[in-house]
């Protein structure tokens, strides 16, 4: 059973913290590192994977550091958020040319495997630049586990997919996670994450805000204060009948229709439709005033 574990990892360009003070647990299957832009999640995958050295703490596979640690290169394999594959080669020859670095006994034998196991087999004699941004992301995924590692880190592998690849992508990793590799992967979207992992590390400006049971970390993050701004066929009679509702906080009438603010994100969104359906009332608009992952990954830090 492979573990990566962070004990206290800090990391700095200069005078800017990317990671600040970080301890967690890395165990088999998959697991979803969550967090806003700049949040300091590329640095995190880059020091799991041995490319950066840690400013502070330890950070280890199965115990042994990482960083400078050509034994634990062999056993995890890394999937770069750029596009760094070559577009001329095909994506047999990428592959091949990776197994080839690793210096593997056979090197075709595994890229076909890898291959195989990413479903690229139709297309692996197709030159890269021909490829879909799918199919790039997989031959990218064929060419981190062609040496088998037990680990597979991802950064962003969902960006730019429509959602039929990430569907895709998203069987790919949950299969990966199955057959007990340790699967970490980054993402800022949060239905990214809650469809793909049960675990879940949140990260905000460089330190982990909460960390275990999605579920958990969903329930905190919905049973939290947000304003939504509501139009409907009758906004009078709308915010009487929402007034007294145990998630309503506050309902005010304003020329651009009702803006509400609720205790309770998840139970509002659950109840204004079955409570504007009662009232014979139509719903034209209900827009969340508050909604950037900023703001809820700010509230997971202040509570
Ligand atoms: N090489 C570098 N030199 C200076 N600052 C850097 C460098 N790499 C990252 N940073 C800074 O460190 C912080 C964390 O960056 P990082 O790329 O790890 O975040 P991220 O969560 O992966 O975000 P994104 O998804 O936008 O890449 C940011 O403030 C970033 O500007």
């Amino acid at each position: 059973m492979t573990t990566i574990e962070l004990r206290n990892v800090s990391r700095w360009y200069g005078n800017v913290v990317a990671v600040n003070d970080i301890t967690m647990d890395i165990g088999p299957g998959v697991t979803g590192l969550l967090g806003p832009n700049g949040a300091g999640k590329s640095t995190i995958l880059h020091m799991i994977a041995g490319f950066l050295e840690p400013s502070k703490g330890s950070l280890t596979l199965d115990g042994a550091a990482t960083w400078r640690n050509p034994e634990v290169y062999r056993r995890l394999g890394l999937v770069p958020e750029r596009d760094s594959v070559y577009a001329f080669l095909t994506g047999d020859q990428f592959v091949t040319a990776t197994a080839k670095l690793h210096k593997l006994a056979d090197p075709e034998q595994a890229a076909s495997r890898a291959i195989g196991i990413t479903e690229m087999a139709e297309a692996k004699d197709r030159k890269i630049s021909t490829y879909s941004k799918g199919m790039r992301q997989r031959i990218k995924v064929a060419a981190a586990l062609v040496h088998d590692p037990e680990v597979l880190l991802l950064d962003e592998p969902f960006n730019g997919m429509d959602p039929r690849q990430r569907l895709h992508m998203m069987e790919l990793l949950s299969r990966l996670g199955d057959e007990g590799r340790t699967i970490l992967f980054s993402s800022h979207i949060l239905e990214e994450v809650e469809r793909l992992s049960g675990t879940i590390q949140v990260m905000v400006a460089g330190r982990l805000a909460a960390s275990g049971d999605f579920r958990a970390i969903r329930r905190l993050m919905t049973s939290r204060p947000h304003v939504f701004r509501v139009r409907t066929s009758d906004d009078r009679r709308l915010a009487a009948a929402l007034v007294g509702r145990p998630y309503t906080h506050a309902v005010e009438l304003t020329s651009k229709g009702l803006q509400v603010r609720t205790s309770d994100f998840g139970a509002f969104c659950e109840q204004i439709a079955i409570l504007a359906r009662d009232e014979n009332i139509r719903l034209t608009e209900l827009l969340p005033t508050d909604e950037s992952l900023e703001s809820v990954f700010g509230y997971l830090i202040t509570n």
